[in-house]
């Protein structure tokens, strides 16, 4: 079989997807069963730790294992209310992955975007109106251009596993540690190593629903107080099109990873990007989370619940009147810059 006929048939046959009507709950169902002593119980720590690594192992292979640290007051572990995963789990009314359509690249080995023949350094080039000549990663594989949407080579490119535009589909390989803070509920934290500026950090995962769904789980979440919902509607989605509409929101209460516990700051350390894999469809990228500046040991991992620093249209809309609304509370983030407040 060729190469050529071979990606053809990859195309007409996508690997399978995570359907969030599959999402497991068994673990969740039977911690959240027991009586409060059992579920208060330090050991409760390593099983949140274990089911992290068991969910995980396969699609973040050289991830350093994540840690679940409190020192503030005897919760063993955050609340067993979602289950932990880097995939995005499709709600029947989002559309499966579009392979049809990817432009994939037919280097061999690893791309070299001087040759000019790599249709993904073509691509790359064209989103970043030519402000880079290549693609998205240096040579160190971290960011280099923070303004653009990323493409990645994919699985229909003929290039190696190793080539250097293949980051966020090779997952974590920083350490990250789970924490309880005093006084913003768990956070995350990085380990003992320095985190260097465009260090790629994890794909903020969960179910992928539509905006409608969105806006009513959203509804339900303002109401409690805690919502983790977030939507794809990046500045290279809107441009040019007044009537734009969010189509697609990433919702990690049911599902997740540790992104799911990145507090705001007003000077984040962290932003969001969108990403594009195995996925043609434009209004589906990933939200893939980069260092913005160098994190330092220990130093706690922030992005801003505003938007992206260089997104111009950043969402920071809520009632001036009324700067504690339903959907805003007081930011505890202690940056010098601090507006004060933050999304629930
Ligand atoms: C997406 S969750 C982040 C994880 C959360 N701390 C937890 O324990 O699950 C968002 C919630 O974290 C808290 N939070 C995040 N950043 C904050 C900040 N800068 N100041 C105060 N609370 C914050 C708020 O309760 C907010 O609704």
């Amino acid at each position: 079989m060729s190469w050529r006929s071979y990606r053809a048939n990859l195309a007409n046959f996508p690997p399978k997807h995570s359907l969030a009507k599959n999402l497991p709950h068994s673990l969740q169902d039977l911690i959240n069963s027991m009586d409060e002593s059992s579920r208060r119980l330090l050991g409760m720590r390593h099983v949140f730790e274990a089911a992290i690594l068991e969910n995980t192992s396969a699609d973040e292979p050289e991830a350093p294992p994540i840690q679940v640290i409190n020192d503030v007051d005897d919760d063993p572990a955050p609340p067993w209310e979602f289950h932990y995963s880097n995939q995005m789990w499709h709600t029947d009314d989002v559309p499966a992955p579009d392979m049809q359509n990817l432009v994939s690249c037919k280097c061999i080995g690893k791309c070299d975007p001087k040759k000019g023949n790599c249709a993904c350094a073509e691509r790359q080039k064209q989103q970043a109106n030519g402000t880079i000549l290549d693609f998205a990663y240096d040579r160190n594989r971290r960011l280099k251009a923070f303004e653009y949407p990323i493409f990645e080579c994919n699985e229909l490119c003929a290039c190696g596993d190793d080539c250097r535009n293949r980051v966020v589909q090779h997952g974590r390989m920083v350490t990250v540690n789970i924490t309880k803070t005093v006084d913003k509920g768990w956070g995350v934290f990085a380990g003992n190593k320095r985190i260097p500026t465009g260090t790629f950090i994890g794909i903020y995962a969960g179910e992928l629903i539509t905006d409608a769904e969105g806006e009513e789980r959203g509804i339900k979440y303002d109401q409690s107080g805690r919502t983790y919902l977030f939507d794809l509607d990046f500045h290279h989605l809107k441009s040019g099109n007044p009537n734009w509409t969010t189509k697609y929101v990433v919702d990690a209460y049911h599902a997740g990873n540790f992104t799911r516990f990145l507090n705001h700051s007003c000077d984040p350390n962290c932003s969001l990007y969108p990403c594009y894999v195995n996925e043609a469809n434009i209004d589906k990228p990933h939200l893939a989370i980069f260092a913005l500046r160098d994190i330092e040991p220990f130093e706690e991992i922030c992005f801003s619940y505003w938007g992206n620093p260089n997104d111009l249209d950043g969402d920071n809309d809520g009632d001036e009147e009324n700067p504690l609304d339903i959907v805003h509370s007081r930011c505890k983030c202690g940056a010098s810059n601090c507006t004060g407040r933050v999304f629930k």
